[in-house]
């Protein structure tokens, strides 16, 4: 059998890297270990987060594994992939795609938040790279098929800050209708200026919700709650919350709604969503609200339809460019139109932070890097935004000489028969495939397997043309 430094990765292959064969901190052909059971082969620091009777599959040495966190992952987060005995680097902020590009070539795991850019360019460069962590629930700034293609998965957490921006959203129904931005900045400037014009109470008046998804529908009830009617618009047909009632068209709903609120995600078809034939069709004297992306509104006609006065107040938490860190950063540099908006009037701005609490940061940290642990510790892929998901159960603490497999391929005819021609010189006790647009995932647990197989078993299936990424857990 070749030595560990024989791997060789068949030319043309995708990547350069088994990600995590070749990183087992114990060389499978070790002499001493060849006849060694893997239950007595697993270090000290076994994962934890699994229910007791089951076997922790150790894939290699925890220490091995490399994570780098940018823009300051929630502790509770970090602190559960330290657990494993991850190497775990967590900055604050992103990072500039020079630096990034430097750092993720070394990197298994990157966790990441809403600015920093995993674009076709940036992971080209990731050769180790295994999987993806978006501490958020957009997962647009990530090239998710150029990630699938190269056998990275994407995870995030889809609600865990939905309540934080649809509370956001109620503050600020409140401060446009009541105008309680300008009143505050004019009383910092020490200016008394008690009015009622153009101030009302939100009671009676109608909520228009563009995208009623996690935060929009969690919205409608809280809207309800004091007194507002609720309409919304989606692609689809979905269930109304409470009286709310869905509306056949956007156009519609911009003709009825007092307040417009935005909870779409980054499409090609919701960018500039709402431009100036939009704004025409609002209601005099209505608001607009944007805590989605900032791709959906179109910034310089907001802008003018807010000085002809026709949209009484806006407030924005996203923007076409956000800064990369905190700091003097939201200028014309950025955005062209930097000076045009701050000057407006009963407009809130925010840097970002709809889902920025306490609550919500820590509900988030831990819900992806447990997702992150089960992928690297299991190659389970449930929630995975780009990748099948795969579940097979675990393997119990008395099930020995096992291993999983997990064979990441090109989705076309055959392969089955030929990754099944390889396992069948051991026990397949049970396998499971999908797949997802041209890539599938299979996982198999293979009994029977000695120690020393285990490099055989990856070699043999590393060959195959199909092969995307290979990885065997045992
Ligand atoms: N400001 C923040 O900090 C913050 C926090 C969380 C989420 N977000 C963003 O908020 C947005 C909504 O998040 P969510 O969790 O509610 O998403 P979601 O996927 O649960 O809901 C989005 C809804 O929009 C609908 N939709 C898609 N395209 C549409 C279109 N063209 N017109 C109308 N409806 C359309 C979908 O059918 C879906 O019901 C996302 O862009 C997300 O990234 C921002
Ligand atoms: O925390 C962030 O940076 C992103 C917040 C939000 O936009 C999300 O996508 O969850």
């Amino acid at each position: 059998m070749a030595s560990a430094q024989d791997i060789k990765i068949k030319p043309g292959a995708p990547r350069e890297v088994s990600h995590s064969f070749q990183n087992l901190s114990t060389s499978p052909v070790t002499p001493q270990l060849a006849t060694q059971s893997f239950a007595s082969s697993w270090g000290a620091k076994l994962p934890q987060r699994i229910a007791p009777g089951e076997r922790p599959l150790k894939p290699f040495n925890t220490q091995d594994v490399k994570i780098l966190l940018l823009e300051n992952v929630n502790k509770a987060g970090q602190d559960i992939l330290r657990e494993q005995g991850y190497q775990v680097e967590a900055l604050k902020t992103s990072l500039p795609e020079d630096q990034l590009i430097e750092k993720i070539r070394d990197v298994q795991v990157i966790g990441i938040r809403s600015k920093t850019k995993l674009t076709e360019k940036v992971l080209r460069e990731a050769k180790s790279l295994l999987v993806i962590g978006c501490f958020c629930i957009g997962t647009n700034q990530v090239d998710l098929d150029y990630a699938a293609r190269q056998g990275i998965a994407v995870f995030n957490s889809p609600f865990a800050n939905s309540r934080s921006v649809a509370e956001l959203v109620i503050g600020e129904i409140i401060c446009l209708a009541r105008q309680l931005g300008d009143r505050s900045n004019e009383m910092h400037r020490g200016t008394w200026n008690k009015v009622s014009a153009k101030c009302w109470e939100i009671r009676g008046k109608t909520l228009g919700i563009v995208g009623y998804g996690h935060i929009g529908s969690q919205l409608s009830v809280l809207a309800e709650s004091m007194g507002m009617n609720v309409i919304y618009y989606d692609v689809v047909t979905l269930m109304a919350l409470g009286t709310s009632r869905q509306v056949p068209t956007l156009e519609a709903l911009l003709e009825e709604a007092d307040f417009v609120t935005l909870h779409v995600p980054d499409l090609p078809e919701t960018r500039n969503l709402i431009s100036t034939p939009q704004f025409e069709r609002m209601k005099s004297g209505s608001y607009l609200i944007n805590a989605s992306r900032g791709s959906v509104v179109d910034i310089p006609a907001l802008v003018k339809a807010m000085n002809s006065g026709h949209v009484a107040g806006a407030a924005l938490d996203v923007y076409p460019q956000e800064p990369a860190a905190n700091g003097d950063y939201f200028n014309n540099d950025l955005n062209v139109w930097g000076e045009d908006l701050r000057s407006l009037k009963n407009l809130i701005l925010t840097p970002h932070i709809g889902g920025s609490t306490e609550e919500a940061q820590r509900a988030i940290g831990i819900e992806v890097s447990e997702a992150l642990v089960r992928y690297i510790n299991q190659g389970i892929t449930l929630g995975s935004v780009n990748l099948p998901e795969v579940q097979l159960r675990s393997i119990k603490l008395e099930e020995d000489n096992k291993a999983r497999v997990i064979f990441i391929h090109n989705n076309v005819p055959g392969v089955l028969r030929k990754v099944n021609e390889i396992l069948g010189d051991h026990n397949v006790d049970k396998q499971i495939s999908d797949s997802k647009g041209d890539i599938a995932y299979l996982m198999a647990d293979v009994s029977n397997v000695k120690f020393g197989e285990i490099k055989d078993l990856w070699e043999r299936l590393e060959l195959l043309s199909s092969r995307v990424l290979t990885r065997v857990l045992y």
